[in-house]
């Protein structure tokens, strides 16, 4: 049984392999600001997320693989960090990436990852589900401003939904996670098992042989 990850995250497809799983890449292409524009309403967290990730899933359903159509489950994903009530994606330029860590030092946000799962087993869309995994993320509160500018500069947090890591960089400046910590780096794995179960499907059944685990 095989996997498409419709997602560009490196940190989506390692955290797949680290779990067992060799996902088939698909790049969905999705303009996700003009997505978000064109809901009907105001989306909160989850529901952004949600749409995102389904749009991203929906966007390579009729891709080809040496000329055949998909014969697996097909992910996207997709993530936001919610602060005092506002959504954050990358921020994309070091002033913003400041400017973020200067509000969020010494506070708690939530860090929302939204999946898609289109099951796609011969060929034709047999099914859809999706859901999301968050967790709350808590900022040290002594991080000072050179600290915040050699983060900046590494260049890390620009592309990040909330210019923060907890499994690299950013990690020395994360004092607590309540959650799934998958749900932070982008795709929650035991979320994905639960939701491959709604087709039947077990999530042993996508590791890859080969993986030796540790
Ligand atoms: N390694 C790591 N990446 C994170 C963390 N938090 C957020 N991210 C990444 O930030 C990115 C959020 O942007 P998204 O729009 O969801 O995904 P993307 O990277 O643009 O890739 P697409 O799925 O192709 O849109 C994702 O790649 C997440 O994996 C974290 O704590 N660790």
């Amino acid at each position: 049984m095989r996997l498409y990850l419709a997602s560009t995250s490196p940190a989506r497809l390692a955290t797949l392999r680290a779990a067992g799983v060799e996902p088939i890449l698909l790049v969905s292409g999705v303009d996700e600001e003009a997505v978000a524009a064109a809901a009907p309403g105001p989306l909160n967290g989850p529901a952004l997320v949600e749409l995102l990730a389904r749009a991203k899933a929906e966007a390579v359903t009729d891709s080809r693989i040496n000329g055949h159509p998909i014969d697996g489950f097909i992910l996207g994903g997709d993530s936001a960090f919610e602060l005092d009530g506002q959504l954050f994606g990358k921020p994309h330029e070091p002033e913003i990436a400041t400017q973020r860590w200067a509000a969020q030092r010494g506070r708690t946000g939530v860090l929302h990852s939204g999946h898609w799962l289109i099951d796609h087993r011969g060929g034709e869309v047999r099914g859809a589900t999706g859901a999301v995994s968050s967790a709350s993320v808590t900022f040290a509160s002594n991080i000072s401003d050179a600290e915040i500018d050699a983060y900046v500069a590494t260049g890390e947090p620009l592309k990040v939904a909330g210019a923060f890591t907890i499994d690299s960089l950013g990690a020395a400046f994360i004092t607590r996670i309540e959650g799934d910590p998958h749900a932070v780096v982008g795709l929650s794995v035991s979320l994905l098992r639960q939701l491959l179960r709604e087709f039947d499907a077990e999530w042993t059944d996508l590791w890859n042989i080969e993986h030796p685990g540790l």
